[in-house]
């Protein structure tokens, strides 16, 4: 028998605990990634056991709406609603004052969308993805409306930042977000100051979203193995 990767069972473990957060008649905000995925899951889980009744989810890319589908979740629009009570998202990394980079799969812009209109936000990880300052292990993507795409490069170079067009795996060309965009990711030696970066990229003509979410997550859950045990803990 094969031993299981600590990483799957580390989001594994996560991803349930942020599903059992969620509460009967509520409006469930679906996060995009690997991790997210074992939460939305388990909400179905939930809600195929009756343990859970009459949620609505809000999906954050083409990947949740699939996987609520997938898992009978009932899904709504933000047009239909009044508020969102919870949304449980990953990222790509988190510092200690609870600032995150997303992107890693491209969803950053809705994902900022349902993630900031939630009333508690609830970030899931594994240990992995905690830095002491963002950008020391991820690029920070930008969408970009793709005749944009050169000057948008350029106004980045000239911020100091090394922008890269993000490219497809098993399609030739780049990765094409749900909204018909391209991504750029872009490394920084340092960033001094996440709340200002995030505006000042922003303010670029051209860019329509990046991945720095500032004052937003509530509770970040993170997924540990100890001592072959996993468990889960959070900020
Ligand atoms: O665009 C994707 C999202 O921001 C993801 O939530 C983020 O990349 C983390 O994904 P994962 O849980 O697969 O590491």
């Amino acid at each position: 028998m094969t031993a299981a990767d600590p990483v799957k069972v580390m989001k594994e473990e996560v991803g349930k605990a942020a599903a059992a957060l969620v509460k009967s008649n509520s409006v469930v905000g679906l996060g995009t990634g690997s991790t997210t995925a074992y939460a939305i899951q388990y909400i179905g889980e939930r809600l195929k056991s009756g343990e859970l009744k009459d949620i609505v989810g809000v999906p954050t890319s083409f990947q949740a709406e699939v996987l609520a589908k997938q898992y009978g979740i009932p899904l709504t629009t933000l047009d239909a609603i009044a508020h969102i009570d919870i949304a449980i998202d990953g990222a790509d990394e988190v510092d200690p004052q609870k600032n995150l980079i997303k992107g890693g799969g491209a969803a950053h812009t809705r994902e900022k969308v349902v993630d900031y209109l939630a009333n508690q936000f609830i970030v899931v990880i594994d240990a992995g993805k905690l830095v002491d300052k963002l950008g020391s292990s991820f690029a920070v993507p930008v969408e970009v409306i793709p005749m944009a795409m050169t000057p948008v490069m350029n106004a980045i170079k000239k911020l100091g930042g090394k922008p890269e067009l993000r490219m497809g795996v098993r399609k030739a060309g780049p990765v094409i977000t749900d909204q018909g965009n391209m991504v750029i990711d872009v490394r920084f030696d340092d960033i001094p100051d996440p709340v200002n970066l995030e505006k000042t990229l922003n303010n670029i003509p051209g860019v329509l979203e990046n991945g720095i979410f500032v004052n937003c997550a509530d509770i970040v859950l993170i997924g540990e193995v100890i001592d072959g045990k996993p468990s889960v803990r959070q900020i």
